[in-house]
């Protein structure tokens, strides 16, 4: 369980760039945080990992709390972190070594070591890649190697920056895919991310303008009554196409199936 309770950030003095914002995120979930660029979402996810420390109010993982460094060395063990560019997670010179290098710094036995790196890379279907570069991959095979590492920790929780911002339809598939089906073995997912079509994947939905969380709920209530455009947002293709066929059928969960099926069968996911 992640808590947020009452936290605020700046980087500026002066200059908030998130203001009391409190909520909890229990194991399990798929959460999509969205917003307009600078609206917050990377401070909020850099937060719960702990990369910033809040100002006021406080971050916990499971009780553990992130401003307490022996705390926070135990928070990694349990939670992992997807960037946007997965060239900023790599520090070795090949697929094999960049899974390796977490399971050694977190002290995996030797036996349990090769077990993991194999099931790591079959899960994003990256085995054949063992001694490739990660520096010459395609972008959506340096993407699913970044989350091989991560996978590979066996962390409880996963917050993904932006994962598919840098990659072609095909590869982005490929990647929610693989984030979805994390979410169905029990791991809690957070996606930070800009395309509205992703947040159907979600079980919940948090919109963040200027610092402050305007919706945090279901995404079918989210998109039935937030006014996505006064935020720089867009509805996804299937809920504008649902309004410009004239569908009378009020906005209920039904509505919600019927557009995620539709997603999913369009995307194939
Ligand atoms: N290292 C930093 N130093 C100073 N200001 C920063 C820093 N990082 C972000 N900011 C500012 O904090 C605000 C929130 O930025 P943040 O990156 O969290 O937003 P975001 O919602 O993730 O944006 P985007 O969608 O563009 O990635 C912005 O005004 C940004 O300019």
């Amino acid at each position: 369980m992640l808590t947020f309770d009452h936290v605020h950030f700046y980087y500026k003095k002066g200059q908030p760039v998130v203001e009391d914002i409190s909520f909890t995120i229990t194991a399990g979930e798929y959460v999509a945080i969205v917003g307009a660029n600078g609206g917050g979402k990377s401070t909020i996810a850099k937060l719960m990992d702990g990369l910033l420390l809040p100002k006021e109010g406080s971050v916990k993982f499971n009780g553990l709390d992130t401003v307490i460094p022996v705390d926070l060395a135990k928070i990694h063990e349990q939670l992992g972190f997807v960037f946007q560019n997965p060239e900023d997670q790599f520090i070795t010179t090949t697929v094999m070594d960049e899974v390796l290098f977490g399971l050694e710094n977190i002290s995996v036995p030797g036996e349990e070591i090769s077990i993991r790196l194999h099931q790591a890379l079959q899960a994003v279907q990256m085995e054949d890649y063992l001694e490739a570069m990660p520096h010459q991959l395609s972008g959506g095979q340096k993407q699913r190697v970044a989350i091989a590492a991560i996978v590979a920790m066996r962390p409880q929780f996963i917050i993904f920056d932006e994962p598919t911002s840098m990659l072609d339809p095909q590869s982005r598939k490929q990647v929610l895919s693989i984030m979805r089906e994390l979410n169905q073995q029990g791991m809690t997912i957070v996606h930070i991310t800009h395309h509205m079509e992703e947040v159907l994947l979600a079980d919940r939905v948090m919109l963040l303008h200027q610092g402050h969380l305007i919706f945090d709920g279901e995404p079918y209530t989210f998109f039935a009554t937030v006014p996505v455009g006064d935020y720089q947002l867009e509805l996804p293709f299937a809920v504008r196409l649902y309004h410009q066929l004239h569908l009378t059928t009020p906005l209920t969960a039904n509505w919600k199936e019927m557009i995620t099926s539709q997603w999913s069968t369009n995307y194939k996911i």
